[in-house]
């Protein structure tokens, strides 16, 4: 009696957003095309941060609010690996998994969205007093920092649900992740991808990180058919960066990162708040050493005042 060989099932786990899904299918077809007698399922779950929808994501002090569940999953065995946009995906990891894939990555940079009204318009000739909206730290402070004139306003909620504000006139303007309207076919909406003179982006944006379990050899060797090693190395440095600098919340932090030859070079930025203060950097080096380079960065802003910048936040959130 002939047996066949049972065909393994591998699980994905994947957040039910439409962005989430729409990465999660693109690495599920990937994997399908290289190994066709593996069958892979994708395991959609709800996130906190899909739920908690009316609070601003900078006062959530929790890291990992749109991973945990996904991670717990993995950890008891429910899935076998995780796709999340890495920028998303806290530096340091719950132990027994790792980040064991990163991607090609996209045009990590910011875009400008803006109100029809505003077709006109760059970000530098938006008028005085026009609504800018986002929720995030690092582009409120590098926009604070460049066009004081601006007002800014927190926005949450998924890509559709920000475009539609934007629509219906409750802002003038929104920046979201030229990356995240690429992937679900949105390119239209970008009116400008912001230079990195003036915002520089978020650690690991742009890039896909496929997180699994430690020493769970055999998934590994399937989801690293996908790993892009100029993305991978950007990415280490970068994550190195926020790891040695970042605290217990959401700071302003943002990069920049090239690679020519064997050389990476990493740009970093953190700045206060009210974006008075801005501390820019960059160092080079081997593009093996990424993590290295990362950490020399780090130190180089907390003598150059980062730290006492940070600290000050920390202070801040923490009153709230
Ligand atoms: N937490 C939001 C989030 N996470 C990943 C992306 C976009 C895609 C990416 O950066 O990889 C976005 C939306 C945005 O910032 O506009």
């Amino acid at each position: 009696m002939s047996v066949s060989a049972p065909t393994r099932t591998i699980r994905i786990g994947s957040r039910k957003s439409q962005l989430a899904l729409v990465q999660t299918y693109w690495v599920q077809e990937q994997l399908q095309k290289h190994f066709p007698d593996i069958t892979f399922e994708v395991h959609t779950m709800s996130t906190q941060g899909d739920k908690i929808l009316d609070v601003a994501l900078a006062k959530i002090g929790d890291k990992g609010l749109f991973t945990k569940e996904l991670e717990v999953g993995m950890l008891n065995n429910e899935t076998d690996f995780a796709v999340h946009s890495l920028k998303d995906l806290p530096t340091n990891l719950p132990e027994g998994l790792i980040l064991g894939c990163v991607t090609e990555r996209e045009n990590p940079a910011d875009a400008l969205v803006v109100h029809e009204k505003h077709k006109d318009k760059q970000i530098d000739t938006l008028p005085a007093g026009a609504v800018v909206g986002t929720s995030s730290l690092r582009r409120l402070a590098q926009l604070r920092h460049h066009y004081p004139h601006l007002t800014f306003k927190d926005i949450r909620g998924n890509l559709n649900t920000r475009l539609a504000k934007l629509d219906a006139g409750e802002f003038d303007a929104i920046i979201l992740a030229v990356a995240g309207l690429q992937r679900l076919g949105m390119s239209d909406r970008i009116h400008q991808v912001i230079p990195a003179e003036i915002s520089l982006h978020a650690v690991g944006q742009g890039a896909l990180g496929i997180e699994c379990r430690d020493g769970d050899t055999e998934v590994l060797s399937l989801i690293k058919v996908l790993e892009h090693t100029a993305t991978a190395q950007r990415c280490y440095a970068e994550r190195a960066f926020l790891r040695e600098l970042e605290g217990g919340c959401q700071v302003p932090i943002g990069v920049n990162t090239q690679i020519e030859g064997d050389t990476l070079t990493l740009t970093g930025m953190v700045a206060s708040l009210d974006g008075q203060q801005l501390i820019k950097d960059s160092v080079s080096g081997a593009a093996i050493d990424a993590a290295k380079l990362g950490i020399e960065l780090a130190q180089r802003l907390r003598q150059q005042g980062a730290q006492t910048i940070l600290e000050q936040i920390f202070a801040e959130v923490r009153q709230e």
